[in-house]
């Protein structure tokens, strides 16, 4: 009988990861999927309720900063293909503690690559290390241009900066030991099961307990918004006919002034929550600005367009509304993942 692949997905119960899991847990019930998770504030296990019960499905509790943990696993289930997603992910953050990005995101990326190298040594046959970053390792654009898998990186925050160490360690783990390797980077995301600390579901947030809306700045930075479940279509995409060794950039066509995108977002929620008008701008109050923040980021996503027929499936408009409708109707969700309760919970069960 032919042997059921194991795929290692890490960072699964993250906001991204947890998409990629769900579609491959239901897409291919003949690969076994492993969700190797840390459960940190920004991961839980209500993103995956619903296939938990799913035969092909196996959650491990994980820290990718721990070797020694991470041999055993690899030695124990012989991980065909590992889909990294797992990372310290928000760029305020990184400013107040870079060493805990240079941990997660630079030596957890290196500590599986250390174990995926060990198992399969020199036979990498039908192998995969498919790892996920973002467009922020190439810096920052002026007002016009867009970046390509060819532009040099050029990281400006303690984040990106960790993100485009680890893809440098891919790569050269690729070119020294032949480890088959993809890596895709990709735009902003938006989508269902965000950890409230970025743009969009903080200002939902906000929004809905009447709270400020803190615009960095003068609002006037740019970034392409590339919405959640569209992402983990890509990711099946290049993860089946992405060339090894090769780049990917994925973005979602849709390039959004910040204050603008906020605005849009604000009449959309008056509407939901049947306010008058004008009432969540009322909320923007501009605040400092992001040390260091980038001016733009926009995607030319032509190649994974072109070479593996991906696009975007939904227009912005449907995907914000989609968003929308899902925080309101999960306003627990957004509760329990603010106050820690998902977190506590889950570290009691799984210590
Ligand atoms: C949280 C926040 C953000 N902003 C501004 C800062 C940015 O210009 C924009 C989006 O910020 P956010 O922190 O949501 O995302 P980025 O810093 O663009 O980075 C994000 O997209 C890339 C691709 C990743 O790889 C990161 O992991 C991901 O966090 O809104 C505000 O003005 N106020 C706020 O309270």
């Amino acid at each position: 009988m032919k042997h059921k692949k194991n795929i290692l997905i890490t960072g699964g119960a993250g906001f991204i990861g947890s998409h990629v899991v769900r579609l491959f847990v239901n897409k291919y019930p003949e690969y076994n999927i492993f969700n190797l998770d840390k459960l940190t504030y920004a991961g839980n296990l209500e993103n995956l309720i619903d296939i938990e019960h799913k035969t092909n499905y196996t959650f491990l509790k994980a820290d990718i900063n721990n070797q020694s943990e991470i041999n055993s696993l690899f030695n124990k289930y012989k991980f065909d293909c590992v889909i990294h997603l797992a990372a310290e992910s928000h760029v305020d953050r990184s400013i107040e503690d870079p060493l805990a990005f240079v941990k997660t995101n630079v030596i957890g990326t290196m500590n599986l690559l250390n174990a995926f190298k060990n198992i399969w040594k020199d036979d990498f046959t039908d192998k995969l290390f498919y790892h996920i970053s973002t467009d922020e390792v190439y810096g920052t654009l002026g007002k016009t241009g867009l970046f390509t898998e060819t532009t040099p990186y050029d990281p400006n925050s303690p984040y990106s900066a960790s993100k485009a160490s680890s893809d440098h360690f891919v790569r050269a783990y690729g070119e020294t030991y032949g480890l088959p390797y993809v890596i895709t980077n990709c735009s902003n995301n938006y989508g269902q099961n965000q950890f409230p600390e970025k743009l969009i579901p903080l200002f939902i947030n906000n929004i809905i307990n009447n709270k400020p809306l803190p615009v960095y700045g003068d609002g006037n930075y740019t970034r392409d918004w590339l919405y959640v479940k569209d992402h983990a279509v890509a990711i099946d995409m290049v993860f089946h006919k992405g060339k090894k060794s090769e780049t990917y950039n994925i973005g979602g066509f849709n390039e959004w002034k910040n204050i603008d995108l906020v605005k849009v977002l604000c009449g959309q929620m008056d509407i939901k929550l049947n306010r008058p008008n004008g009432t969540s701008e009322k909320l923007i109050t501009y605040v400092k600005d992001r040390p260091g923040h980038d001016l733009r980021y926009a995607i030319d996503a032509s190649k994974i367009k072109n070479e593996l027929g991906w696009q975007p499936s939904v227009t912005f408009q449907e995907g914000l509304l989609l968003t929308i409708d899902w925080y309101l109707e999960n306003e627990r969700w957004l509760v329990n993942v603010t106050s820690g309760e998902y977190q506590e919970y889950y570290e009691k069960q799984y210590q």
